[in-house]
């Protein structure tokens, strides 16, 4: 498949690769005034989060460390399964460290609502999280979220890490998909 033809798949552009980077850049700058002189870990949730940590870390100007974690909420559709399971922990012990889970978005919050709790139950020193997007209107489970990119309708997005049946995660920009992608 071209680019050309999987461009077409979507219906409109939300938010192009340079609108991202730049929003990426002011967080990082965010993250960094409030963790001045502390050491700081991001997590990144798999597989979505892949494009955001590699652009946010690289836009930071002091040294981070970074870890990974992989749950399961969604399977292959497009609704929340409201069953979180991991699937890979952290490598790191997180006690005692300042840490900021990084994910692409914040649906229904049920996941990042689920993270924040098991995260926090290992006794860190703090647990904040940066978001790329949210959808206030899909909320279901409350989240104190820090940093967020963008709050967005309540419509399916895909692109920079975000799939529809594991494609589009590669696409440049976030957008959403034509009626017929679905049929
Ligand atoms: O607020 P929620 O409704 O819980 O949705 C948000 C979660 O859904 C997406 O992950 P997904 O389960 O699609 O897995 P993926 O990152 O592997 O695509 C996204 O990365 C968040 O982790
Ligand atoms: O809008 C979305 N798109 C792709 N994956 C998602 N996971 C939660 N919400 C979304």
């Amino acid at each position: 498949m071209d680019s050309a033809h999987v461009e077409n798949d979507l219906v409109n552009v939300l938010f192009t690769e340079a609108q991202i980077q730049q929003r990426l850049q002011e967080m990082a700058q965010e993250i960094e005034r409030d963790y001045e002189g502390e050491e700081l870990l991001i997590v990144g949730i798999l597989r979505g989060a892949v494009m955001v940590m590699a652009d946010l870390a690289r836009s930071f100007s002091r040294h981070i460390e970074m870890d990974w974690m992989a749950v399961s909420s969604y399977g292959s559709g497009t609704k929340s399964s409201g069953v979180v399971r991991i699937l890979k922990d952290l490598d790191t012990d997180i006690s005692g460290r300042h840490v900021v889970i990084v994910d692409e978005i914040i649906d229904t919050g049920l996941t990042l609502s689920w993270l924040t709790s098991n995260l926090t139950s290992r006794n860190p020193a703090s647990v904040q999280i940066a978001t790329l997007l949210r959808k206030p209107e899909a909320l279901q489970m409350p989240v104190d979220v820090k940093y967020v990119g963008w709050d967005i309708p309540n419509e399916f997005v895909v692109g920079y890490g975000l799939d529809y049946r594991e494609k589009y995660r590669n696409l440049r920009d976030i957008g959403t998909l034509a009626p017929h992608v679905y049929s």
